[in-house]
């Protein structure tokens, strides 16, 4: 399939939802800044059932790591009411979910006026149709390739057709959001992930959860590399 798509360079984002809880910025320095992205999950026990962490957390990562590109991921309801918080920690990127956002487009543009890149979440079941109109104004569309809400869960294979669908869809129209996928990505599905057009893996217990996370990020780049 990757011969048909046009593919951007790939990018690693390692999920601190499986880094030790009691010592995020520990199990960070282990990877020695071979990551891309840092990825960064907010959970409210609303939209979706767990907790995680809070804007203080996204802040004092950007302390620890200014130079690192920081990707918040929000899943709270509503999204709106959360951006300013979450913009106040600078990252590099905040995507808010389409399924809890009654206002995307206001979402989106606020997140880019701030001179943030605006990201877009789906759920598995939700189909790229719904954020065609906001295609326009999103830096970065985020694929859940689980149901949100865990780490560790297993991949759900039938989002990969939504990414191929993205592909298509940024071709067809000229746009340059960055399609990233979240969730179960593993040293066993991440070829397939890659073909499908992705160009973010998000990874938190196949990084965090081996005995050497730098050299498993290292193991998954020359897996994408070979192909
Ligand atoms: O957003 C998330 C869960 O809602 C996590 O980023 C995701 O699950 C990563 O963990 P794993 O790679 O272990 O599946």
């Amino acid at each position: 399939m990757a011969g048909s798509l046009q593919l951007k360079p790939f990018l690693i984002a390692p999920s601190i939802l499986s880094a030790d809880p009691l010592a995020v910025g520990a199990s960070v320095d282990v990877l020695k800044g071979d990551f891309d992205w840092l990825h960064v999950d907010v959970m409210d026990g609303h939209f979706v059932p767990n907790l995680s962490y809070g804007p203080a957390v996204a802040k004092a990562l950007r302390r620890r790591y200014p130079d690192a590109v920081i990707d918040v991921h929000l899943m709270v309801e509503p999204g709106e009411d959360f951006l300013d918080m979450f913009l106040e920690s600078r990252p590099d990127c905040l995507t808010v979910h389409q399924e809890a956002c009654r206002h995307l487009h206001r979402a989106l543009s606020k997140i880019r006026a701030a001179g943030v890149r605006s990201g877009v979440a789906l759920n598995p079941a939700t189909p790229v149709e719904l954020i065609k109109p906001v295609l326009n104004i999103a830096d970065v569309v985020l694929l859940m390739s689980v149901d949100p809400g865990f780490g560790g869960q297993s991949f759900i294979p039938e989002v990969t057709e939504k990414a191929v669908t993205l592909c298509q869809l940024r071709e067809a129209r000229g746009l340059k959001f960055l399609i990233e996928m979240d969730g179960g990505i593993n040293a066993a599905n991440m070829a397939q992930v890659r073909r499908c057009g992705v160009d973010v893996a998000v990874m938190g217990s196949a990084v965090f959860g081996t005995p050497d996370p730098a050299a498993t990020v290292a193991k998954m780049r020359l897996l994408v590399d070979g192909e």
